[in-house]
């Protein structure tokens, strides 16, 4: 591969050059973090320590970006949008690891010095060096202490600036955690850390047991197939290489088993996922078909995700539609049907580095119709007796429980059943839906009830 001019010069350090052209690549071209930095990392052979490194200022950096920014912009004393994008991309990650890595602020500030001038020059170097210099004269609180809404007048704004999250998103957990500040602050702290991996051991190929004892790793708290990786890169074990295994957050394994251990007399054994790409969980469901004798329709309408989902479910007995679900042509009376919906991702902004900076309030009023349609169809597609899995990795209040409402509303035949028994996790509330959390449950914040027609 052509390797560009600023890998070639010495004093540039290759992790924090692959940290640095996966923010530009974020910023430029709307790519995503965890999808450019592992191609990145390939393609300029960087491994180990190296590696370990880009990812965490990759991601750190991505993850935090809008308390780094108006730290930048204090001390720029400019707006972050009037400072050159390559010259941000840099200061982003120099502020990062002043504030919070244990780096020491002469490597912070030198390498960050060095990444620019390597590429453009002494005088945006001098810039840089002056920023940094000023924000590693106090530590992250300090900062916070200094800019952050103050706890009397906006408390849900500190806590959002706390954690690096947009107000509007601390907003709609609060209103999910129904108001708690203490509640709050645990939801954000731990949305705000990296998050460990976790594998799914695919139901009679190998065991939790098995594939925690192969990859080192622990067995799950909640999921029957889970196993939390304790490091290391999944796509170098052997489990994962053969497709025993694969990486699958708890929550939606749980999500996937619920689908199939609801309660269903005579069932047929005729299952649906109606959303379907890019399989995570029709691989788990499909699998425990093949041993329940089930089988199960997979429905995508993005030809590529639906590609994805053939790859993953290999030999299982799934036959794969590519079509919009609200209208697929399938035909009624389905025993089970999983509507994992397309959604804000709320839930799962932890995996998804810079995702919490690029949505917007407005994605999700337009989803909410969407939703509403696709359960309003896969009501009309599930038999009499039938169970209906509705699932969002999302805990907006919009997407979750004001969408199962309105839908039971203008359905009278329908009736939601308790899905905490069809989880069996800790502290699941009042149900009749199931709200897991990564500070509760250590999972992503996915959502699930079970409708009964
Ligand atoms: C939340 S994702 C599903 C994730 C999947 N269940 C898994 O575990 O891998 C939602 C999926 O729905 C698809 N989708 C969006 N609108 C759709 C529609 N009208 N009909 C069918 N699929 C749709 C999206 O392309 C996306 O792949």
């Amino acid at each position: 591969m052509k390797r560009s001019p600023m890998i070639r010069d010495k004093s540039v350090d290759p992790a924090r050059a692959a940290a640095r052209d996966t923010l530009r690549a974020v910023r430029e071209r709307d790519a995503y973090a965890n999808l450019i930095l592992p191609k990145i990392l390939r393609e300029r052979g960087i491994t180990g320590r190296d590696a370990a490194l880009a990812t965490e200022l990759a991601y750190g950096s991505a993850r935090a970006q809008g308390l780094l920014d108006a730290v930048i912009a204090s001390a720029a004393d400019r707006p972050v949008d009037e400072i050159d994008g390559r010259v941000l991309d840099v200061l982003r990650l120099g502020v990062y690891q002043l504030l919070r890595t244990r780096i020491g602020a002469h490597a912070a500030v030198s390498t960050s010095v060095d990444l620019i001038r390597s590429e453009a020059g002494m005088g945006p170097a001098g810039f840089v060096n002056a920023v940094l210099r000023k924000v590693s004269q106090r530590d992250e609180d300090l900062w916070i202490d200094d800019l952050a809404p103050s706890i009397a007048d906006d408390l849900i704004g500190n806590l959002a600036f706390r954690y690096a999250h947009p107000r509007w998103i601390a907003q709609v957990f609060d209103d999910a955690l129904g108001g708690s500040a203490g509640r709050l602050q645990a939801a954000l702290a731990a949305d705000d850390e990296r998050p460990p991996v976790h594998l799914v051991a695919r139901p009679g190929l190998i065991t939790a047991e098995e594939l925690a004892l192969v990859s080192d790793g622990e067995v799950g708290r909640y999921s029957p197939y889970c196993v939390y990786l304790a490091g290391g890169d999944p796509g170098d074990l052997e489990a994962v290489r053969d497709g025993y295994a694969g990486v699958q957050d708890e929550g939606s394994q749980l999500v996937g088993r619920a689908m199939t251990v609801a309660e269903v007399t005579d069932d047929a054994g005729r299952w649906l996922d109606m959303c379907a790409g890019p399989g995570g969980k029709a691989a788990l469901v499909a699998a425990i078909a093949d041993i329940d004798g089930a089988r199960l329709d997979a429905v995508e309408v993005s030809e590529h995700r639906a590609e994805l989902i053939r790859k993953v479910v290999g030999d299982l007995p799934v036959d794969v539609y590519v079509a919009d679900a609200r209208s697929s042509g399938l035909t009624p009376g389905y025993d089970r049907i999983l509507l994992d919906a397309p959604c804000s991702g709320l839930g799962s902004l932890r995996r998804r580095p810079e995702a919490r900076w690029r949505r917007t309030p407005d994605d999700v009023d337009e989803l909410v119709v969407l939703q509403r349609e696709l359960l309003a169809e896969a009501l009309r597609l599930v038999r009499p007796g039938g169970v209906v899995v509705y699932s969002t990795c999302s805990p907006h209040p919009a997407e979750t429980t004001g969408v199962v409402a309105d839908v039971l509303a203008a359905h009278p035949e329908v009736e939601q059943i308790d899905a905490r028994p069809l989880v069996s996790a800790d502290s699941m509330g009042d149900g009749p839906h199931v709200q897991l959390w990564p500070h509760i449950h250590g999972t992503d914040a996915m959502f699930l009830a079970a409708l009964r027609r």
